[in-house]
């Protein structure tokens, strides 16, 4: 109420007023309409300071809309940035990004019916058509040399299935319980921010669609909170919050019981992003933009507001106090920082080695949060992180107990990175998982204005690929997906034997 009655006293002011504060140091901008003092901003924003300092003085209504849902802007900033009202007409624009919109306007044109969609592939294919380069760039990009992002795949290959037969498969039943909550798939909908290169309000959309097909959505730190919450399509529809843990316990706490108060049901903290990954596709869009993309780190600049550096496992003690909601470590992998705490607060002696991810498996298992998901970020942080589905193997290796159905009401392993088909899930769940993240597919299932409609079909995609491939293994429900099912030797001949636990 006291941001909208300052709102409502702020003067109207003319274009050229703007145009003067027209540097980083001290920066305004239109959006809407309404005038933003961003100075002290710049540094805080996740893409970058030189995204919006282009923008400097002038109106950035139309890259902001691209990217942000229109509620966002008054949701982060303070209201002592807000300036005022701009008089209609007075401001400048600037061209943005005419490459992007042409593109994006004829592939409008063309893109074709969404029952001719009939796998994830053919998804991705109409959005890297209709994606404006830097919306693709985003999307689809990987750290560096993508070796990450590529290898996922790659691992899948490599594990086949041993079907049994002669059982009667009818009816199938892909339904799981993540985090105790029912769905009616062995999915979520992992979180991915900038939806809205993909289509506007897409968080809404996705929670929307997750409620009528039965799945449960995990909205990431950066989604118009209240509006997603709004969009359900069932009544008490569990949805899950994916927290970035700001450098500012002050913010992460009031964000935290922000979402308690809105009703999430989990809370995933994503730990494999202490700094931004170096993602060189999109530093090659900022360049071909005329924005400078700084070569003494990137990635410490791209981070300041959103991301922590010093994360570690004290503030996970720190968020398990804040809040009852039930805690996931979203990117379980090598974190020295993580174990070494871990070490001190229990006066073990350093005898395991930090080179493996199992171990931060069972150092969060033994600590007490609710689950892990074994990640690598889409292969968008550390190049050359191994396949989180060869981190399932070293826990069945190592630590089975983790993955044993029987404490799965209190302790779930989930695995997210390049799943595409029905055969890539199940091959997870035999393996231990007890349900799988997806995240590129389901951005570009609501392209080339398929919006809900192209959500729910890739759903139903994956329901039928999931259920087809359950009976043709032998399997009527999740729990019938065992690893006996798998031939996974290949694959394992790649697990590291440093493991010591
Ligand atoms: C465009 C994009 C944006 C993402 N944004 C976030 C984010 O805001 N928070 C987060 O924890 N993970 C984020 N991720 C990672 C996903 O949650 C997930 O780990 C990953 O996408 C899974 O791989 P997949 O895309 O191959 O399914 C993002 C991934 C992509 C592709």
């Amino acid at each position: 109420m006291d941001a909208q009655r300052t709102f409502l006293k702020m003067a109207v002011m003319d274009g050229a007023e703007v145009a003067k504060h027209n540097t980083e140091k001290d920066c305004w901008v239109v959006i809407n309409g309404k005038i933003w003092d961003v100075s002290d901003f710049l540094a805080e924003h996740p893409g970058g300071a030189g995204v919006i300092g282009k923008y400097a003085g002038r109106d950035a209504t139309e890259a902001y809309s691209e990217v942000h849902d229109p509620e966002l802007v008054e949701s982060t900033l303070s209201p002592s940035s807000y300036i005022g009202q701009v008089l209609p007409g007075s401001i400048g624009k600037l061209g943005h990004d005419a490459t992007n919109a042409a593109t994006k306007n004829l592939a409008k044109l063309t893109h074709p019916p969404l029952h001719s969609m009939i796998n994830v592939a053919d998804f991705e294919v109409v959005a890297k058509g209709y994606l404006s380069p830097t919306g693709w760039a985003y999307y689809a990009g990987g750290a560096e040399d993508e070796v990450s992002l590529m290898d996922t795949r790659r691992l899948f290959r490599m594990i086949t299935f041993r079907p049994r037969v002669l059982r009667p498969v009818e009816p199938v039943s892909p339904a799981v319980k993540i985090m105790g909550y029912p769905s009616s798939l062995p999915l979520y909908i992992s979180p991915t921010g900038l939806g809205r290169y993909a289509y506007p309000n897409a968080e809404s959309v996705l929670a929307c669609a997750a409620g009528k097909e039965g799945v449960i959505y995990c909205m990431p730190t950066t989604s118009a909170h209240e509006s997603v919450f709004a969009a359900r399509s069932v009544a008490n529809q569990p949805l899950f919050f994916q927290l970035y843990t700001t450098r500012e316990r002050v913010k992460a706490k009031a964000m935290i019981k922000k979402l308690e108060a809105l009703g999430a049901k989990a809370l995933f903290v994503t730990v494999d992003s202490p700094v931004l990954g170096r993602r060189e596709a999109d530093e090659r869009i900022k360049v071909a933009d005329g924005i400078e993309v700084s070569s003494g780190g990137v990635a410490k600049a791209g981070s300041m507001g959103l991301l922590n550096p010093m994360l570690s496992w004290e503030d996970l003690k720190w968020i398990r106090a804040t809040t009852s909601m039930p805690l996931v470590l979203k990117g379980v992998q090598r974190s020295p920082v993580l174990f070494t705490f871990y070490v001190q607060l229990e006066r073990r002696s350093l005898t395991r080695s930090l080179s493996q991810t199992v171990e931060d498996a069972v150092l969060a298992y033994d600590l007490g949060v609710q689950g892990i998901v074994l990640s690598n970020h889409g292969g968008r942080s550390l190049d050359g992180a191994q396949a989180p589905i060869l981190t399932l193997l070293e826990i069945r290796n190592h630590a089975p107990h983790l993955l044993s159905p029987t404490i799965r009401d209190k302790f779930q392993v989930f695995v997210d990175g390049g799943f595409r088909r029905g055969t890539d899930i199940l091959k997870a769940l035999a393996l231990g998982a007890s349900a799988v993240g997806i995240g590129r597919p389901f951005l570009y299932s609501m392209t080339a204005e398929y919006g809900e409609a192209g959500v729910r079909r890739l759903l139903q995609l994956f329901r039928v690929e999931i259920e087809t491939s359950m009976a043709l293994v032998g399997a009527t429900t999740v729990e019938q997906l065992v690893p006996e099912m798998i031939n996974s030797e290949r694959a394992e001949s790649e697990v590291s034997r440093r493991i010591k636990l």
